[in-house]
């Protein structure tokens, strides 16, 4: 039986960073993956949604500058493109790389057999290791709907069938509005489907600040996107060649398509951890500070249930490397951006002003209109939109939270990300030079509205 430094179990963006930290450091490593090398997000995710979704905010943006007209959208060029990302569902090229950095490769499904040393199976293999990564991510959740298990496959979507679509649906019932909701309703109804969101919350986006809700909600309303605030499906029967769904206010609508977008659950009920002695929780594999579940078992991504997205799965896998390497590193999730890539963005990092009145910290909160104080959304689009919401600590004098929408969001969110990460304060962020017309200036406004 082969004995290795580490053996990494899920391929996805936590264990590539691993695998990759540990390579480099001259370990000997197996990577076990049962699907595919890139994991969910580089075939049925993040990549894939954000090549759906450009072409459509591209068409948007183009309308919306001067001198331009709406470009047509072309559906089978941009199928054929999403095909060429997510690599046609093949990687083969991903193994032969890591199998050429000296890994051992194993392609099948992981589960513990022994401990002390961790000892895993991979089909007929067992191997042993010092250290055992667990990155085997999340699946979609299927909401407990009355008849949603008798539809046929092809009438319910998980993001992995939304995500490698071949045509577009006349119509969708998304169930969840957050940001798998928000991403793929907006791009199914830009593609032209009829697209009817149910949210059982009473906010779209409902771990954001709640003007992030209203804002997307007035999006979604000039999108003719239609959405249903704090209802449930309560049930779905086949209907012809559609689905025929009842909301629990008693609203019935056919759709061709339910999409689910009501959350994620750690995937980790395969990995046989129970008959090691290992607890697991629903929420995920409970680990400390460091990324461990206990000494030489090691855990990140999805599966840790911390933070659903591929930057902390990343990160985590730099955290748990140094660790596995002897550096004694601590993870600090304290500015983690979050971002929905609708259009406009959607992008909040820190404390919501909610959350930080209930750590009792004395909440300043201050917003900005981007178009009424700015020149750069001009510059832009001539019908701007966009907004800045800063959170700031008066006591401390920095801020805690930020969030935004608008035009790339995603991108300068960062200077908050950084601001509260490194507690710069407040008169220090007052003194800093933005570059001019930039969505970044947006900042010095909201600022000097903080009452401070
Ligand atoms: C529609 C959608 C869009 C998203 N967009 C973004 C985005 O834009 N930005 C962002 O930051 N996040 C996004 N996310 C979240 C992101 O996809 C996840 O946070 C990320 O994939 C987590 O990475 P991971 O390495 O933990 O797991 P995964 O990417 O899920 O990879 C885990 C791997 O483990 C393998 N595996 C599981 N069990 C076993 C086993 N027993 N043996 C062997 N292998 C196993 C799986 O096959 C999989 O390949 C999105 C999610 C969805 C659903
Ligand atoms: N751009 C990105 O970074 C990105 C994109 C997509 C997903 N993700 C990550 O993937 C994870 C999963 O995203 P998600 O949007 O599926 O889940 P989520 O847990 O973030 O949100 C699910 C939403 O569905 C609602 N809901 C739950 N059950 C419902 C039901 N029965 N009927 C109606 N509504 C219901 C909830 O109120 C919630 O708002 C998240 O952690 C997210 O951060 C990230």
């Amino acid at each position: 039986m082969e004995h290795l430094d580490a053996i990494i179990i899920g391929m996805g963006p936590g264990g590539e960073t691993v695998a990759s930290r540990l390579l480099e450091a001259g370990r000997r490593v197996a990577v076990i993956e049962r699907e595919l090398v890139g994991g969910e997000c580089a075939y049925y995710a993040c990549v894939p949604t954000k090549v759906l979704l450009r072409p459509p905010e591209a068409r948007e943006e183009a309308a919306g500058a001067a001198g331009l007209s709406r470009p047509d959208l072309d559906w089978p060029r941009l199928r054929e493109y999403r095909d060429q990302m997510i690599r046609h569902l093949d990687d083969t090229k991903q193994v032969q790389g890591y199998e050429d950095q000296g890994a051992l490769v194993f392609k099948g499904e992981a589960r513990f057999v022994g401990r002390d040393p961790w000892r895993v199976a991979v089909g007929d293999t067992e191997l042993t290791a010092e250290h055992v990564v667990v990155a085997t991510g999340s699946e979609a959740v299927r909401p407990p709907i009355d008849g949603l298990d008798s539809l046929d496959a092809s009438r319910v979507w998980t993001n992995r069938e939304a995500t490698t679509l071949t045509e577009i649906p006349r119509s969708a019932l998304v169930i969840g509005g957050s940001a798998v909701g928000v991403e793929l309703g907006q791009f199914l109804s830009r593609m032209g489907a009829a697209v009817t969101i149910v949210q059982r919350g009473p906010r779209l986006v409902d771990r954001e600040e709640p003007r992030l809700c209203e804002l997307i909600s007035d999006q979604f309303a000039r999108d003719g996107v239609s959405v249903h605030l704090g209802t449930q499906v309560a049930s779905v029967a086949r209907d012809g060649d559609g689905v025929l769904a009842t909301l629990d206010n008693g609203d019935r609508l056919h759709v061709e398509v339910v999409v689910l977008a009501s959350g994620r659950r750690p995937r980790t009920d395969a990995l046989g951890l129970g008959a090691v002695g290992v607890e697991t929780e629903r929420a995920g594999l409970p680990v400390d500070g460091r990324c461990r579940v206990e000494p030489g078992l090691w855990a990140i991504g999805d599966a840790t249930g911390v933070s659903m997205f591929t930057h902390v799965a990343k990160y985590q896998g730099r955290v748990a490397a140094d660790n596995i390497l002897g550096a004694g590193r601590t993870a600090d999730y304290t500015a983690v951006p979050r971002v929905i890539f609708s259009q406009p963005e959607i992008a909040g990092v820190g404390l919501t002003s909610r959350q930080a009145a209930e750590q009792g910290i004395d909440t300043v909160t201050a917003e900005a209109d981007l178009p009424g104080s700015l020149a750069r959304p001009w510059t832009y689009a001539t019908d701007p939109r966009g907004t800045l919401g800063l959170v700031a600590d008066r006591g401390r004098g920095v801020l805690v939270g930020a969030w935004a929408f608008g035009p790339l969001a995603s991108e300068w969110i960062h200077t908050a990300a950084l601001a509260i990460r490194a507690e710069l304060p407040v008169a220090t962020l007052l003194d800093s030079i933005p570059q001019f017309p930039t969505f970044n200036e947006a900042y010095l406004i909201a600022l000097e509205k903080l009452d401070m």
